[in-house]
């Protein structure tokens, strides 16, 4: 049973994994993250033709890392840890046998950017704003996003997106090729028919092997270990001066 996520199999043959946190942006919890991995598990055993990653409500499809429970106030080894757990998602659903697309209903920022890169394909809210914007909060993507970034794009833009920190609109997103299409989020039911419909008309061992052979192309066996690395590094960041500053800011606003 989940209760910051929800988790079902469609009957057109494919996963639906909603975030289901509204009251906070879909913010990823400890929780979450625990809930993510068991959705995931069953996903795999399940005989699906693609998974989809979406966020319950209008606003954010995920306001990234939820900064109570990814407090700055974290050691080295703790802040490790406690990112590594996100990782570990971001590398089952990169790798996930068949595709992965990310409905994004909302805005997708720091982390929650990083969750919708690591999904195959992305779709987009014409509203909502797409970022890392982690180098705005002193820090660098925490959950290893940023390495799968680097396969998503060009490497320039890839770097440039990191650098900047900046959250993007939906069609400069399509421009720079990190979102695939935008879709109208006032008739989502349509909507997910039409960006579905590829997927849903072929095969699960198609779409199977399909994958295998993006992975095969794109994920070579050094993918997890850059994830670690970039983990590792951001975790010896983070408890900077700025990281706190920014953090505190945050929670007493919401505090006030
Ligand atoms: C920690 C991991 C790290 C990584 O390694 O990648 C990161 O993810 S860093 C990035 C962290 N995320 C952010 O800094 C984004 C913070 N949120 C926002 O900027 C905005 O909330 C929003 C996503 C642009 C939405 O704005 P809006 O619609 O105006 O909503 P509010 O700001 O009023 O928020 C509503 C409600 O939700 C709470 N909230 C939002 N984001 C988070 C969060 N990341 N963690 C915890 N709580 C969050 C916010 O505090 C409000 O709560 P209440 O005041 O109780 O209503």
């Amino acid at each position: 049973m989940f209760e910051t996520i929800e988790y079902h199999i469609a009957d057109e043959g494919y996963a639906l994994i909603s975030l289901n946190r509204v009251e906070a942006r879909n913010a990823i919890s400890f929780q979450m993250t625990e809930e993510l991995k068991e959705a995931l598990q069953q996903a795999r055993e399940a005989d699906i033709k693609c998974l989809v990653l979406t966020g319950n409500g209008t606003e954010a499809f995920c306001s990234g890392g939820d900064l109570n429970d990814f407090h700055w106030d974290m050691s080295d080894n703790e802040a490790f840890k406690a990112l590594y757990s996100m990782k570990e998602v971001l590398y089952d659903l990169a790798r996930f046998p068949v595709p992965t697309l990310a409905v994004l209903n909302g805005s997708a920022l720091g982390g929650g950017c990083e969750l919708a890169t690591a999904c195959d394909f992305r779709y987009g809210s014409p509203d909502g704003s797409y970022g890392f914007i982690q180098g705005q909060l002193g820090i660098t993507a925490g959950f290893g996003g940023g390495s799968l970034l680097y396969r998503r794009l060009p490497s320039l833009i890839a770097y440039q997106m990191l650098v900047e920190s900046e959250a993007y609109s939906a069609t400069k997103c399509v421009s720079i090729g990190w979102m695939q299409d935008v879709f109208d989020p006032s008739d989502i039911k349509e909507e997910m028919k039409r960006l579905l419909e590829p997927f849903i008309s072929k095969s699960v061992e198609q779409l199977k092997e399909f994958k295998q052979q993006y992975i095969r192309f794109e994920f070579p066996i050094s993918l997890s270990a850059d994830m670690d690395e970039e983990v590792r590094r951001c975790s010896t960041i983070w408890g900077n001066a700025l990281h706190k500053e920014v953090v505190d800011s945050f929670l007493s606003e919401k505090n006030s």
